[in-house]
């Protein structure tokens, strides 16, 4: 008799994209939702991408993958997510040569519009959307408002990427193991505004006892260097692959799909954009905002952790990429209203 659990629909748009040559192995091999969980893939992609998908799913075959029960190859969002338990929207509109970050914002709320009302009409009511595709906090926003018959708390964009890399910077610079490095996490937007905060971060020594990250470390090294290298490491790797992330981006949606599914560990603080309803930090309702969070394991419900002092320069650093979320919101959304898009 198999142990294995009743399998679950999970849908991944942007499949013959790069991020997901990694994802898809790590969905399939339980990293995501566990050992004992079979998965039915359905993947989504563009008219023309469907040859190089095809492409994945002979190779997907080829993994022989206990776990994989069956795919679905579409490119039609209505069967992409008919059903599904998960989606994680990774396809997105590319930033091409010449485009200013509005023309990215106006192709990306067409696409992001489309999927919100195919997953609000197919999807099991209980689905749980992680949104990657950038300008991913404001494209979850716009998945969100076109996908309005769901919970607002379905919805969240990835910035466990930005907490990865923080926590591995904090590491480096120390000389400790990533897993002894906790409370450091990712304010506001996925883009250059982000506010990487080690303010809070802490560091377990060999005999158990905690020492505080800005004890350790120049607080000139946190503010500043620590700051930027976060900021711009997406661009960083760009620079030097001639490709954005993708390994790193797969683990990252791996950790993020992961510690939504499972909860957070105790003493766990993690990085996630959610919908801020505006009862936290002073950060105003109505846009997808990373904060510290906590999952709770029983229900799926990802709170954010309230009560941690916020200083200064912190609250400088909330305030700049809080507006630049409100900006990106009234572009996307002006766009979806002239164009009747
Ligand atoms: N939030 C984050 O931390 C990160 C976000 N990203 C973003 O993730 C996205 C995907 O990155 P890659 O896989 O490297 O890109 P890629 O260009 O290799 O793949 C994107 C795939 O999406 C497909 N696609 C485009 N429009 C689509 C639509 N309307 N429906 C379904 N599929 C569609 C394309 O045909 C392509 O196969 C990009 O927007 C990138 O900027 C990348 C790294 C980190
Ligand atoms: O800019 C990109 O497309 C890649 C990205 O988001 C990142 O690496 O953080």
């Amino acid at each position: 008799m198999s142990n294995l659990k009743p399998f679950i629909r999970v849908a991944v748009t942007g499949a013959a994209g790069q991020i997901c040559y990694s994802l898809l192995a790590n969905i399939c091999k339980g990293e995501m939702f566990g050992a004992d969980q079979p998965v039915v893939l359905h993947l989504l992609d563009i008219t023309p991408a469907l040859g190089a998908l095809r492409g994945v799913t002979l190779e997907l075959e080829d993994c022989s993958f206990p776990l994989l029960v069956d795919f679905v190859v579409t490119d039609k969002p209505a069967e992409a997510f008919a059903d599904v338990d998960v989606a994680i929207l990774v396809g997105a509109m590319p930033r091409r040569e010449g485009m200013v970050r509005a023309d990215l914002l106006k192709a990306n709320a067409g696409i992001f519009k489309a999927q919100g009302a195919a997953l609000a009409a197919h999807a099991k009511p209980s689905v749980r959307v992680l949104v990657v595709g950038n300008p991913a906090n404001t494209n979850a926003l716009i998945a969100l408002t076109t996908g309005s018959s769901l919970p607002k708390s379905a919805f969240t964009a990835l910035t466990f990427l930005d907490h990865n890399r923080l926590k591995a910077q904090v590491a480096c610079k120390l000389g400790v193991a990533v897993a002894d490095v906790r409370n450091t996490f990712i304010w506001g937007n996925h883009s250059k505004t982000q506010y990487p905060d080690v303010s809070h971060g802490t560091v377990t020594n060999a005999d158990g006892s905690l020492s505080r990250v800005m004890d350790l470390a120049e607080s000139a090294w946190a503010r500043d260097e620590l700051v930027t290298t976060v900021q711009t490491r997406g661009a960083a790797v760009i620079k030097a692959r001639k490709l954005s992330s993708a390994m790193s981006a797969a683990k990252a949606i791996t950790d993020h799909m992961r510690t939504w599914w499972f909860g957070t560990e105790p003493d766990d603080i993690v990085s996630m954009a959610i919908y801020s309803d505006g009862t936290h930090y002073g950060v105003a309702e109505g846009i997808i905002f990373s904060f510290p969070v906590t999952i709770d394991a029983a229900t799926g419900d990802i709170n954010v952790v309230d009560g941690l002092d916020i200083d200064a320069f912190s609250q400088s650093m909330l305030d700049k990429t809080q507006a630049e979320l409100i900006d990106e919101r009234e572009a996307a959304l002006a766009f979806l209203a002239e164009s009747n898009l």
